[in-house]
C-alpha cells in the first residue's frame, strides 16, 4: 500500500547485487516523498507493470517486453562482462547432451531464463524442456537435469557441496558473443516522469551519488553482505569486483544484442529499443 505523504514508489530488488547502487541512498533528502517496496526481480517486473511500484530495478528481460511504457535511467544497471557468479546454471551432464532433458528455470528470474534459453537454442544447439520452479537446488534436481539459480539463492547453492557441474551464465554468454550483458536495468514508468518530473531527476541524482559513494568506500557494503548473507569478505570482495553498475555505450550494445537475439527465438516481439531518459525537468 502507498504509505500515507509518499508520492513515488521505488522498488529494491531482494539480492545484494543491487546493494552497491542502493546501499548511500541519501534517504534524508527525501522525507516521507519515497517509499521503498523490496522483491525478487519478477515481483517487481510484475508490479511495476501493473503500476504498483513507480520506478527501480527490473529486469532488463521485463523492461523488453514493455519498453513503450519505460524511460531508463542512464548509467544505472546491474552488468557484466564475463563472470557473474550468481547466475548459475547446475548440471547432471555437459549442456551438449540436454537436449530432451528437463531445465528447471526458477520463479524470480526473466533475463536469466531467457538468456539460458538463446545460449542453448543458439549456440548450443539443443531443445531441452524448461519448467518453472521455486528456486530452490535440491527439490529442483530431484526432477530435472539441469536447474538455473540466480541472485543470492545462486550465491548460497555455489557455497555448497553439489555433486553437479556448474556454469555461469554471464561467462557462457561472453564465451559466445564476446559482449557485455545487462540483467537489470533502472526503469521509470513514463506517467511517472510526467507527473513529478524535478522529483525523478533529484532520484536520479541521488542514485548516482549512493553509486559513487560505494565506489570510494566498497568495504562497508562488503561487510553488510558477509553479515547478512554469510561467506568470507574476500568472497564479497571478488563478487562486487565482477559486477558492474554501469549502463553506457558498451553494455547497451550487449543489451541490444540480447533483445536481437530474444527477438529472433520469439521470446520477443520486437528487438526492443533503448529510450534513455533524460533530464527534461526544468523544460516539461
Ligand atoms: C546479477 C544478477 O542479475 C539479476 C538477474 C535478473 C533476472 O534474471 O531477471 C534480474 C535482476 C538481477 O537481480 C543476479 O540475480 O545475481
Amino acid at each position: 500500500m502507498m504509505q500515507h505523504g509518499s508520492l513515488i514508489r521505488i522498488g529494491k530488488i531482494n539480492y545484494t547485487n543491487v546493494w552497491p547502487i542502493y546501499h548511500h541512498f541519501p534517504h534524508e533528502r527525501f522525507g516521507t516523498d519515497l517509499e521503498w517496496i523490496g522483491q525478487v526481480p519478477t515481483g517487481l517486473n510484475r508490479a511495476m507493470l501493473a503500476g504498483e511500484v513507480d520506478m527501480g530495478a527490473i529486469s532488463s528481460f521485463a523492461y523488453g517486453e514493455s519498453h513503450s511504457r519505460y524511460e531508463l535511467f542512464p548509467e544505472l544497471s546491474v552488468s557484466a562482462k564475463g563472470k557473474v557468479n550468481s547466475l548459475l546454471i547446475f548440471h547432471k551432464k555437459p549442456l551438449e547432451q540436454l537436449d530432451g532433458c528437463t531445465v528447471m528455470l526458477p520463479t524470480t528470474s526473466a533475463t536469466t531464463v531467457n538468456l539460458l534459453k538463446i545460449i542453448l537454442a543458439r549456440f548450443v544447439g539443443v531443445t531441452p524442456r524448461y519448467v518453472y520452479a521455486a528456486p530452490s537446488l535440491d527439490t529442483m534436481m530431484k526432477h530435472a537435469d539441469a536447474a538455473l539459480l540466480i541472485g543470492d539463492d545462486a550465491i548460497r547453492a555455489s557455497w555448497s557441496e553439489t555433486p553437479y557441474q556448474v556454469t555461469d551464465m554471464g561467462e557462457l554468454w561472453y564465451k559466445y558473443t564476446e559482449h557485455w550483458m545487462t540483467f537489470a536495468v533502472w526503469a521509470v514508468r513514463k506517467e511517472t516522469i510526467a507527473a513529478y518530473p524535478g522529483l525523478v531527476a533529484a532520484i536520479h541524482e541521488a542514485f548516482l551519488q549512493s553509486k559513487a559513494a560505494g565506489e570510494r568506500d566498497p568495504e562497508s557494503i562488503i561487510r553488510r553482505a558477509q553479515m547478512d548473507i554469510g561467506g568470507t569478505l574476500d568472497y564479497w570482495r571478488y563478487y562486487f569486483r565482477n559486477l558492474s553498475h554501469d549502463f553506457g555505450p558498451e553494455q547497451r550494445k550487449g543489451l541490444s544484442l540480447y533483445f536481437r537475439y530474444a527477438n529472433e527465438l520469439g521470446l520477443l516481439p520486437e528487438p526492443a529499443p533503448l529510450h534513455m531518459w533524460t533530464d527534461n525537468s526544468v523544460t516539461r
